[in-house]
Order: structure tokens, then C-alpha cells, then sequence
């Protein structure tokens, strides 16, 4: 028997469901046997990936979150790239299989896939039905017709919305939403050598005036940058709306909250576009770390081939909310009619496939989790009046700059 390890950073409700995806493997044959382990936080997973791989200890496959996937993606002979690892493993692989949203943002500039898309999210925003009902109004699409419907709930008792993570709601699905480009070079595609951000824009300016605006007006709650210090709020039944991830979805039901939810598309601007685009796949993929012996590689190969067919993605989306990643996996759930049960289970993959456009592929920027470590901190500085937003958005910008400079220079 071939032994594989799996370093995820799936936690409470989600990491049950890795368990029973890594026993079900097991249980459907007997040469290979794959030990799912739990390493923290997105971002700890990371650390500790990079700090094994450093150590000759890596892991076989490592979960790493769309923010890092640029710095892994560039870490040159730290990765076998999915696509090469199936192909040589005897396991069929085509790209058209996967929905449109995940196909690229794994990819490297040709197009052929590195990382396998896993826990694919988007972020979407979630409503409390009662709520609305209460102050007689109905869940906006625009942002214009959140700013219509704020003072009505926040007579009633509400703070109007919240939200869970700023730079992956209102930066990066900001750009994919209003089709903006978010990075020279074609969104850091075409190469690391000279792409800069482009958050400094008259858009993402005029965004966060408003945000503040409402913050101060009190349609808009802000208590911290951790993932659920908001999503609380909503739990509690404080926040009518709140914008967090499709891969929200599990938890929410689990928990049997006391009040009707429903979820809807994450809000575009108006003024920007008359149609919202669709967005950029979140969460995260599975990387084969590099220097593993060609039994185990043929075991994660395997591994993969289980993961990706339709029953086992089709169970994947059921039980947390995140996107099937392949078309077949789709259409599984709503033959099934996972979608007439629950409603909600269907905004992200729909979000996902709403018109595309130049900039919604993805954006390629390596070192993008320490900036948005940036970008959260003066965020948050600004919703706290410690400084104004044009002075944020220019640090963001500068020190964003500097570290995609400098991990240019890694790529050689
Ligand atoms: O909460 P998740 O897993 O959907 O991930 C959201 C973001 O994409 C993580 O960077």
C-alpha cells in the first residue's frame, strides 16, 4: 500500500467532509491510502507548506488558497503541475471539463493546469429573509439599490450589511465583478517582470467612499478583518445581509439559524456597468508538491481522479456549499434537484457563469497574501478614521508595487 499524505486548512464542518472525502478513497481501493491533516488557517497551511518544502517535508498535496496560488504557482520546481501528473498517471484530463470560472485561475500563461481546483468559491451575499420582509423591501442587485433600501433597515433594527474578508470581496471581486483590470500585464498573466496593481483607480476610490460613508451613516458594520468576526453579526441576527462565501453555505445550514436566509449575487455598481460581470473562483486547489517517489505520485494522480468525478464533487458541494468544479458535477446536482431543495446552493456556481469578460479570469500577482495583508490593514485604518481613503489606496499601491517588484525578481 502506497501512503499519501494531504495538508488542508479545513476546519470544523469542512474538514468532516475532507475526512469522509480522504475514507471514502480509502474505503474504494486498496493500494493507495491517503492521511487528510489539518494545518490551521489558509495562510498557516501556506506557511507551513513552504516551510517543509524548504526541509525536504512537504507534504504530497497542499491546499493552497487563491492568494497564494501566484507565489506557488512561480515557486520554479516546488509543484508538478496537475495536468502533467495526470497524464502520465494514465488519468484523463480535459480542461473543458471544468466550469469556465475555475478553468484559468490555476493555470500558467499557456493555459495548461497546475493546481487542481478543490474548494472553489465566490462571494455572494447572503440575506435574512425575515428582515427584509420586515422593513418591506426586497434584496438589491446594485449597490445603488443597497444605498435605496439601508435607511430602511437600519429603522427597522438592522445594520443594513456586513461582510467577511475586504480584499477578496470588495478588491479582487470587485474587479472580476465590474470587468475592471485589477494588474498590468494582462492581470499579471503575461509575467511577473514590471506587472503592477491598479488599485488606485477612480472606481475603487469612489467604492470606498461610499463604504465609509455608509459606516458612518450605519448601513455598514465593520468589527475586525478576521474571516468571521462579521459573519457573526448575521448569525446573531444583527446584519440583514452579508457578504461572505458560497462555501458559507454548509456552515449556515448547520448551524439552524432562527430566521429564513436566502443568498444573491454579490452587488456591482451601476455607475460602473450596466450588467455585473461574473467573478473570480475563490477558496482554493490542491497542489502535487514537487520530489515524491512516482508510486506516490501515481497515488495522488489517482487520488485526483477520485476527487474530480462528478459523485464525489456533486457530495462536495452538497455537504459545504462550494462550487462543483467540473460541468458534469453540475449537472448531477441539478438532476438531482439540489437546487429546487436549496435555492441558495445555486448562486455561486450561477455567479460564476455570468457573462466574462477581459479581466474576469483571474489576476496573477506572486506575494499577493502579504498584499493583501497591506490592504487589510489600511482598510481597516480607514473604517476606523485613523486615515483617509486616498492615502490608503496610495499605500496600497506603493507597497503592493514594491512586492511584486520584488518577487519579480525571484522569476529570473
Ligand atoms: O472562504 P473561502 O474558502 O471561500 O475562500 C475565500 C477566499 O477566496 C480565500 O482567499
Amino acid at each position: 500500500e502506497t501512503e499519501i499524505t494531504w495538508w488542508h486548512a479545513m476546519g470544523g464542518n469542512l474538514g468532516e467532509t475532507v475526512n469522509q472525502i480522504a475514507e471514502g478513497f480509502n474505503a474504494s481501493q486498496a493500494e493507495y491510502k491517503i492521511t487528510p491533516v489539518f494545518k490551521g488557517s489558509y495562510e498557516e497551511t501556506l506557511t507551513s507548506g513552504i516551510a517543509a518544502f524548504r526541509a525536504g517535508e512537504q507534504p504530497n498535496i497542499m491546499q493552497v488558497f487563491d492568494a497564494g496560488s501566484a507565489t506557488v504557482i512561480g515557486a520554479k520546481g516546488a509543484t508538478v503541475p496537475v495536468q502533467d501528473l495526470l497524464s502520465e498517471n494514465g488519468v484523463d484530463f480535459d480542461i473543458e471539463d471544468y466550469i469556465a470560472g475555475v478553468r484559468y485561475f490555476y493555470a500558467d500563461s499557456d493555459g495548461k493546469m497546475i493546481g487542481m481546483p478543490f474548494n472553489s468559491s465566490s462571494p455572494v451575499m447572503y440575506y435574512n429573509a425575515d428582515a427584509l420582509e420586515k422593513a418591506g423591501v426586497e434584496a438589491p442587485r446594485t449597490y445603488e439599490e443597497f444605498e435605496a433600501i439601508a435607511p430602511k433597515l437600519k429603522d427597522a433594527g438592522y445594520i443594513p450589511l456586513v461582510q467577511t474578508h475586504l480584499p477578496w470581496e470588495m478588491v479582487e471581486n470587485f474587479h472580476s465583478r465590474h470587468n475592471l483590470p485589477f494588474a498590468t500585464n494582462n492581470n499579471g498573466y503575461d509575467g511577473a517582470e514590471g506587472t503592477e496593481i491598479l488599485i488606485n483607480s477612480d472606481e475603487m476610490k469612489m467604492h470606498f467612499t461610499k463604504v465609509k460613508e455608509w459606516l458612518d451613516e450605519g448601513y455598514f458594520g465593520f468589527f475586525g478583518t478576521g474571516w468571521s468576526d462579521n459573519q457573526a453579526q448575521f448569525e446573531a441576527g444583527n446584519a440583514a445581509m452579508y457578504i461572505g462565501s458560497s462555501g458559507d453555505f454548509g456552515g449556515l445550514t448547520a448551524k439552524d439559524l432562527p430566521f429564513e436566509w436566502a443568498s444573491t449575487y454579490l452587488p456591482y455598481w451601476e455607475s460602473i456597468t450596466p450588467e455585473g460581470y461574473q467573478t473570480f473562483i475563490g477558496g482554493a486547489s490542491l497542489f502535487a508538491m514537487a520530489g515524491k517517489s512516482a508510486e506516490e505520485n501515481k497515488a495522488t494522480a489517482e487520488f485526483f481522479r477520485y476527487l474530480t468525478s462528478a459523485e464525489v464533487q456533486y457530495m462536495w458541494h452538497k455537504e459545504t456549499g462550494y462550487v462543483p468544479v467540473t460541468t458534469a458535477a453540475y449537472e448531477l446536482a441539478k438532476a438531482d434537484g439540489h437546487y429546487d431543495r436549496f435555492p441558495a446552493a445555486e448562486t455561486g456556481p450561477k455567479q460564476l457563469m455570468l457573462q466574462a469578460g477581459d479581466n474576469t479570469k483571474g489576476y496573477r500577482m506572486g506575494f499577493y497574501v502579504q498584499i493583501r495583508d497591506v490592504e487589510n490593514r489600511e482598510l481597516s485604518r480607514v473604517l476606523s478614521g485613523e486615515t483617509f481613503f486616498l492615502d490608503a489606496l496610495a499605500t496600497i499601491e506603493k507597497e503592493g508595487n514594491a512586492l511584486l517588484a520584488r518577487f519579480a525578481k525571484t522569476q529570473g
